[in-house]
């Protein structure tokens, strides 16, 4: 139940082009991974390779030692939860939750009902009359119901509505609770689901730029605030960015490994020291001579 997923340098190529490049990762169980990116990065590429649905250009994809590609035996316990347009699709909510479970060891019945009550699902219905929203709803429950050892969730959080999407993240928290497992997660709404990871990955030019525990990311910036002049002095052998002025108070973000020192020394100069979200550290890690980044 526990071995790790791995990738092991993994390169792909579609056509001839280089999508991803020397990826080697580990992702453990029981774990919740962030796997973040900008557009176009290859995080939808990196879930298919994990859930099977492509094969490496090379490299390999592993779970535990075994070669994950069209292993029959591995793929019952996985689960990938990605955005499916319902648009001609007759079956119910009920037959979907049923068909699912049918392929899924663990999946627990009256969780998916139960979830379905939550979530106002209307199970008799044919999923293709469900609005947007319930469609990612009913796709989000059966990857919690499907209990899989390893759920790779690709993005279907945009389509819920901000209390749909609250009470799933306290779902899978609750879940991995009550049946730790692996999770792995990619979500452009960093702000709202980073307190769910243990770990962030970031994808940047096909290759990982970061990969470490979510505690260690935070302690990698800081806001500081206070009169310009001392945060310009004090921050001068730092890199800097967003810097916000108002009325001769300067707002700063600081990157670069935070010591206590340098907060003592800041909060000595009378200086705000705040903790940087994980949206401000990817933006800026991720920062690219593009129209987003102009003032
Ligand atoms: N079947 C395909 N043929 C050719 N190129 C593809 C194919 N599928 C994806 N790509 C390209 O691979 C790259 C990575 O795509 P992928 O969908 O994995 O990125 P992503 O990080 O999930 O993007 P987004 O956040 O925009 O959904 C993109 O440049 C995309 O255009």
């Amino acid at each position: 139940m526990s071995r790790p997923l791995k990738l092991d340098q993994v390169d792909v190529k579609y056509d001839r082009e280089e999508i991803l490049r020397q990826i080697t990762l580990q992702f453990e169980s029981p774990r919740i991974y962030g796997l973040l990116g900008r557009d176009g990065m290859g995080k939808t590429t990196i879930l298919e390779l994990l859930a099977s649905f492509q094969k490496p250009s090379r490299g390999k994809v592993l779970y535990g030692e075994e070669p994950l590609f069209e292993n029959a035996s591995l793929m019952p316990l996985i689960y990938f939860v990605y955005w499916e347009d319902y648009h001609d699709d007759y079956q119910t909510g009920e037959k979907k939750i049923r068909e699912a479970a049918a392929y899924r060891p663990y999946f627990d019945m009256d969780y998916a009902f139960h979830l379905a009550d939550r979530m106002n699902l209307q199970l008799s219905r044919s999923v293709k009359k469900y609005s947007r929203g319930k469609a990612a709803a009913l796709q989000l429950l059966l990857g919690l119901a499907s209990r899989a050892p390893v759920t790779l969730i690709d993005e279907v959080f945009p389509n819920m509505d901000a209390p749909a999407r609250e009470f799933f993240y306290a779902e899978l928290l609750n879940e991995q609770n009550k049946h730790p497992r692996l999770f792995i997660l990619s979500s452009h709404l960093i702000s709202e689901s980073e307190h769910l990871f243990d770990d962030v990955i970031i994808l940047h030019h096909k290759e990982i730029i970061l990969n470490t525990p979510y505690h260690h990311l935070v302690s990698q910036g800081v806001l500081l605030t206070g009169p310009a002049v001392e945060v310009e002095a004090f921050t001068q052998d730092y890199p800097t960015a967003g810097e916000k002025l108002s009325a001769g108070t300067m707002t700063v973000e600081v990157y670069g490994t935070i010591t206590d020192d340098f907060i003592k020394k800041a909060e000595e100069k009378g200086l705000q020291v705040q903790s940087l979200s994980l949206q401000k550290i990817f933006t800026q890690l991720t920062r690219e001579e593009d129209k987003y980044g102009e003032k």
